[in-house]
């Protein structure tokens, strides 16, 4: 096994950066550096020399023993001051000790993957709490990363393989009088992790949007002042506003963090039949996006429909609101009125849906649980077919288990490492 190190910290000037080193050379690249290495777990202050004895910085030492760290190897970590020139310096010597290598992107979390000090969802976890930018993601990145989906599918496992188990002893005693019927244990413990399922992967969908971001298209007619209202949400002249019809032709999208959600705006073309080739495009985009957005705001003037039909949570606003006498349900992007509204109906909109994720976060999950729930109906109706079929039964009982397994990376895991791993940042 290499040792690896790297950067754990953000590239650039810093107050303070770290080099984290680790594998089995790892405390012997300590020593060399640092002439005495601090007694695990306890900082040590030292003079960082290289091999000719020249001073590389003063730093504070930090010292893991073997299956006590983040990667379950020794460690050692340098907590330098944060020049690019120190940085560049102590990474010089280290890649010069014989063993050690830099470390690829995310390959000392692989290493706590292949120590189990984390599971797969663990480890989908980290890299999205690193992702993280609003609190909404960083209080749902924690939870998978504290290993709650990893609990509930070992909970989910054991009642399937007592499923199972039942199942394959009346196979083992087909000959002989069984005592007991198993089916009603088994339909039970079926019935119960079908559910459980069931509720965890609807959960997925808004637990995506909570890691990928909400998106809210502004749709209406050209020049009811979309545009201008996407800046003042923005607060930013994010996208060109003019008196003439059809000047937002590409869709613009502005990222927020709406109470802590992450959202997504999305200031789209206004709506109308055009001769135009290329408004047409953008009226093509902007249905097809907004139809897509997980809500719509529409903005409409005098006497317009609303172009398509608003979905329930969907919001209808009359525009221009500063020229209106009556002002209710009016907003206005170029005097500010009703936008602060707006905003609250939008997060309290996108918080109700949030708040029904559970603790699977992606589409693989949900498809892994999906995968699971098939094969626990195909189970139920073999159940319920009779003795004959009892070994279909506990055939498909295991290809679920299977199932599950891969959601935490029993198996299956390579291709799910290569994909996470892409994201993940240097030094983690
Ligand atoms: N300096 C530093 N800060 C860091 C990390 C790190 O690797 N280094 N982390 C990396 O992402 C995160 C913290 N995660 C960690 C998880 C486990 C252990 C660890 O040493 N575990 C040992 C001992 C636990 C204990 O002290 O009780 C163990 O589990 O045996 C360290 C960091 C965030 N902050
Ligand atoms: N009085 C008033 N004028 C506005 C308001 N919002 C926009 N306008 C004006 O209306 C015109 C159109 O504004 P835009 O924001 O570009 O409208 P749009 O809906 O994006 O238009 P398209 O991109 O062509 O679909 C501009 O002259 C704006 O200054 C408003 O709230 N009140
Ligand atoms: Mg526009």
């Amino acid at each position: 096994m290499d040792t690896i190190f790297a950067l754990a910290t953000a590239h650039g000037k810093a107050g303070v950066a770290v080099i984290r080193v680790s594998g089995p050379l790892a405390h012997h690249a300590g020593q060399i550096l640092t002439g005495s290495l601090p007694a695990p777990r306890i900082t040590g202050l030292r003079v960082l020399k290289d091999g000719q004895g020249v001073r590389l910085d003063e730093a504070l030492v930090l010292v893991f023993p073997d299956k006590q760290s983040f990667t379950g190897e020794p460690v050692v970590e340098f907590q330098l001051h944060g020049s690019t020139a120190v940085v560049a310096a102590v990474l010089r010597v280290l890649s010069e000790i014989g063993g050690l290598r830099q470390a690829e992107p995310g390959e000392f979390t692989r290493r706590a993957l292949e120590n189990g000090r984390l599971d797969l969802a663990q480890v989908e976890g980290l890299a999205d709490l690193i992702e993280a930018e609003t609190e909404a993601q960083r209080r749902q990145a924690l939870r998978v990363l504290s290993g709650d989906l990893g609990q509930r599918a070992e909970d989910w496992r054991r009642d399937l393989i007592r499923a199972a188990a039942l199942l394959e002893a009346t196979i083992d005693f087909a000959d002989e009088e069984i005592p007991t019927d198993v089916s009603p244990e088994v339909s039970a413990l079926m019935q119960k992790t079908m559910g459980s399922l069931q509720s965890e992967i609807e959960g997925v969908k808004s637990a995506e949007r909570v890691r990928t971001g909400f998106e809210v298209a502004i749709v209406g007619a050209p020049n009811v002042g979309k545009s201008t209202l996407l800046n003042a949400l923005a607060g930013r002249d994010a996208a060109i506003t003019s008196e003439y019809a059809g000047t937002t032709r590409d869709v613009i999208e502005v990222r927020m963090d709406l109470g802590g959600l992450p959202v997504t705006l999305l200031d789209t073309a206004g709506l109308r039949e055009t001769e135009d080739k290329v408004e047409e495009i953008g009226i093509a985009r902007a249905r097809q996006r907004a139809a897509l957005a997980d809500l719509r705001v529409f903005l409409i003037e005098g006497d317009d429909k609303p172009d398509f039909e608003p979905e329930t949570s969907d919001i209808v606003l009359r525009a221009k609101a500063d020229l209106l006498e009556d002002k209710s349900g009016a907003i206005s992007g170029a005097s500010g009125e009703g936008v602060s509204n707006l905003i609250e109906q939008i997060t309290r909109v996108l918080s109700d849906r949030a708040a029904s994720i559970g603790i699977a976060t992606r589409e693989r999950h949900r498809i892994a649980m999906l995968r699971a729930v098939d094969a626990l109906q195909a189970a139920e109706r073999f159940t319920l077919a009779g003795e004959d079929m009892t070994d279909l039964a506990a055939e498909e009982l295991r290809t679920a288990i299977r199932a599950l397994d891969s959601l935490v990376g029993r198996i299956d895991v390579e291709n799910v490492l290569d994909e996470i791993f892409a994201s993940f940042c240097l030094g983690k």
